[in-house]
């Protein structure tokens, strides 16, 4: 298992059994809007820290984001391997990376 894979464990795990210390439990007892809530502000965060060209800071972003993201898939019923199928089949589709016409016809 990759860290991301391990990760979306840990979150699984604290969905199916809650612990009152866990932000994760948190987030998901707070319900879906709160977790969008957090994505937006990481975006915003990623964003701005792109910007500044502070790049320790756009891993810890890009970091928090990522997390977030997971509790959203988990939160929905959705898997961190779904995600991958989906950047699999691209890759498998797509002659030229980041050929734009093919993404919005896959
Ligand atoms: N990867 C993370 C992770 N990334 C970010 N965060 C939390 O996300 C929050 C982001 O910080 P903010 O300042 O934006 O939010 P906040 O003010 O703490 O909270 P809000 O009031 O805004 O909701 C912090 O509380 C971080 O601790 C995370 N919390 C947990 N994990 C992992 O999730 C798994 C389960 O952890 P627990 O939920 O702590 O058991 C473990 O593998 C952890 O390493």
């Amino acid at each position: 298992m990759n860290v991301l894979q391990e990760l979306f464990a840990d979150i699984l795990e604290r969905k199916q059994n809650p612990s009152a210390e866990s932000y994760t439990n948190y987030l998901f007892t707070k319900g879906e809007d709160k977790i969008l809530k957090k994505i937006g502000e990481e975006t915003t965060e990623v964003v701005i820290a792109a910007k500044n060209n502070d790049k320790d800071e756009l891993i810890y972003e890009v970091a928090d984001l990522a997390y977030h993201c997971l509790v959203l898939l988990a939160e929905k019923g959705l898997t961190v391997a779904d995600v991958e199928k989906e950047l699999e089949r691209r890759r498998g589709k797509l002659s030229k990376v980041g050929d734009r016409k093919e993404i919005e016809n896959l």
